[in-house]
């Protein structure tokens, strides 16, 4: 991979690589764009098979971010972090405090929150060497763990999307193919299991099927069979990239809606599932639930302005459909449009004094 071509392609501002010998800290922090603001993005702990995959991962979640967090009407620009390691076995208290340094060293160009394979617990750690992190715990005035709030974010964005696809926003009685119950999912699937809907569950890990299986009478599939389903809705809450060549065609549900991260393995997957019909609600927007909810703190987090917040994904996703209607383009286009207008207009009209972290957090 050719980094700085890379970087220049897609317009990447920066790329810090951090390596602490002591605790085994292997982390590569991404900062896409800060025309909105600081960067904000989760850190993903994960056991990446080389350097390479970690670094792409790190930058197109963090281009992610720019998007998901400009689409949200966040003043907040798009970075994110990998950490490279087995979250079950290679964490330790060391590790997140020496990244918490790291992020010190940014100076507030970067603010962090959990993502895959990372806690609360480890947020706390990394609070202890700076306070650009959000998503601690509830008894710091924080807004504790995020997975909740995304997947209620993600409840109204289905609703909407399924809107779209059957003329009714009621999951009763509708099928839905889960890829992943894990943080997000469980509780997306609360929520569904209380309106009615039936659940098809897959996961890697055996104890996350049987926890949704025991509590919502989920039905249990393999992880390569969960595409293939008869299912009105399919909703990816696992990783990334996979509406790909070999998943479109076993698709047989009329909506996809679900949490993950960067869910098109490339742009060309949005085009054939649009032309397919397939109402796609945009990961960014439908999964913009837990962001919106850290990003409160920035101001006093306050629980019910950020839930209220959060609800506004149902109209986002509607607006989005109608866009995608009205000038005959995918989802995932129309989404896109809307985030960088929203960059555009904002880059021309801000002072470049106003760059600075700071003094939006100044509540912390
Ligand atoms: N936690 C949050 O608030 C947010 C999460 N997301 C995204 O949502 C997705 C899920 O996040 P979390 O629930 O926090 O992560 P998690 O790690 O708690 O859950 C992911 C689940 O997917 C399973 N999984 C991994 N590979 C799989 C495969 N090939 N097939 C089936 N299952 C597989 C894992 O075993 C795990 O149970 C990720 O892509 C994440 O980036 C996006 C926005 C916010
Ligand atoms: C988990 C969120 C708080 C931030 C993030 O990294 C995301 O939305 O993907």
């Amino acid at each position: 991979m050719e980094i700085f071509k890379y970087m220049e392609t897609y317009d990447y501002e920066q790329l810090v690589f951090c390596q602490d010998k002591t605790s085994g800290l292997k982390a590569i922090i991404a900062i896409h764009d800060t025309t909105l603001g600081p960067a904000l993005g989760g850190t993903r702990m994960w056991n990446y098979a080389t350097e390479e995959e970690a670094i792409e991962d790190a930058l197109r979640l963090a281009k992610g971010m720019t998007y998901k967090n400009a689409a949200a009407g966040l003043n907040l620009g798009g970075g994110k972090t990998v950490i490279i390691g087995d979250p079950l076995k290679d964490k330790n208290e060391e590790m997140f405090r020496a990244f918490g340094r790291f992020i010190q060293g940014l100076n507030g160009r970067y603010i962090t929150a959990e993502d895959v394979g990372t806690t609360v617990a480890d947020m706390d750690l990394i609070h202890e060497e700076t306070n650009y992190v959000t998503g601690i715990s509830e008894a710091f005035g924080s807004s504790g763990n995020p997975s909740p709030v995304t997947a209620y974010g993600v409840y109204v964005g289905m609703k909407a999307a399924a809107k779209e696809a059957f003329g009714t926003d009621s999951l009763e009685g509708k099928t839905v193919a889960v890829q992943g119950v894990g943080n997000v999912a469980y509780t997306l699937c609360e929520y569904l299991h209380k309106e009615g809907a039936k659940l098809i569950v897959a996961d890697i890990n055996q104890a996350s099927v049987d926890r949704a299986v025991n509590a919502f009478g989920a039905v249990q599939v393999s992880v390569d069979e969960i595409y293939s389903q008869d299912a009105d809705i399919f909703a990816p809450c696992a990783l990334g990239a996979i509406i790909n060549d070999n998943t479109i065609p076993q698709l047989k549900a009329k909506v996809i809606a679900g949490s993950a991260n960067n869910q098109l393995r490339d742009t060309k997957h949005g085009d054939l599932i649009h032309e397919m019909g397939i109402a796609y609600a945009p990961d960014y927007v439908i999964n913009s639930g837990g962001v919106i909810n850290v990003a409160d703190e920035l101001y006093g987090y306050n629980h019910d302005r950020a839930m209220n917040r959060v609800a506004t994904i149902y109209d986002k996703i509607e607006r989005i459909f109608e866009i995608s209607k009205r000038d005959g383009i995918p989802t995932y286009v129309a989404a896109d449009r809307l985030a960088e207008e929203r960059i555009a207009r904002v880059s021309k009209s801000r002072s470049q004094f106003l760059q600075n972290g700071k003094h939006i957090i100044t509540g912390r």
